[in-house]
């Protein structure tokens, strides 16, 4: 079975289409979404997770609804948006304690803990991250959830050298595992395009190329 299928899907802002008429397969493996600035990258991500309802069209993750199989889906789809906030009135670790609760953390969760040095300021509210800490928090537990499909929108940006490598370093870890990525980014670092299946070009909410790679 396909991981996502999209038919004619479409989003419109207003009078604006933010994505138009996407009509896309994709199995299992590493998706690299590249293209500039506005182009479609985050919406596509944002209905294939259900956060955003079509205006076009349909996409099914796994032969489910996103937003109809929410709850099914949520099981399976881990993801992280740069722009959704952390709860402020939480710590990061009761934040984190709280997601685990819903869902399963895999090993991954405590490596990248320790390994990101999040425990080191955790306990603190949001309001005292750096957007780097905050990304690291988000990273943690987004590849840390036990999931079959994981979407990242913009996941290395923020990071410093170190943080950088332990995170291509779980994605690398997802990849091998047979876990299917769509990873949105302006930001190519080196190692990562290795592991790719496709990169996916979009630009002014269309797919203009689809080039499927040989993952070394
Ligand atoms: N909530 C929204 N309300 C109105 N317009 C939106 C909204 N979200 C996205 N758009 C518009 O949809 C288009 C696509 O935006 P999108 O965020 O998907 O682009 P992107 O490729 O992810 O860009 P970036 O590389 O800057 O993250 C843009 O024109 C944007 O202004």
């Amino acid at each position: 079975m396909e991981v996502v299928e999209a038919v004619g899907l479409g989003k419109r802002f207003g009078l604006d289409w933010g994505l138009r008429n996407v009509t896309l397969s994709l199995s299992e493996g590493l998706h690299v979404l590249m293209g500039p600035n506005g182009s479609g990258k985050t919406t596509f991500l944002k209905l294939v997770v259900g956060l955003l309802r079509p205006t076009t069209g349909y996409v099914k993750v796994f032969g489910l609804d996103p937003r109809k199989d929410f709850s099914l889906l949520s099981k399976k789809v881990s993801f992280m948006f740069e722009g959704l906030p952390l709860p402020w009135w939480m710590s990061g670790e009761e934040f984190a304690e709280l997601v685990f609760s819903t869902r399963e953390s895999s090993p991954m969760a405590a490596e990248l803990a320790s390994s990101l040095a999040v425990k080191a300021y955790w306990r603190k509210l949001p309001l005292a991250y750096s957007s780097g800490m905050k990304k690291r928090l988000q990273l943690t537990i987004a590849l840390g959830c036990e999931a079959e499909l994981y979407v990242l929108d913009e996941p290395f940006t923020l990071l410093d050298s170190a943080s950088l490598s332990k995170v291509l370093s779980a994605v690398r870890e997802l990849s091998l595992k047979g876990k299917t990525l769509l990873v949105a980014t302006h930001f190519l670092p080196e190692g990562f395009m290795d592991m790719a299946s496709s990169i996916i070009k979009f630009h002014n909410g269309m797919i203009v190329e689809f080039q499927r790679l040989e993952a070394t």
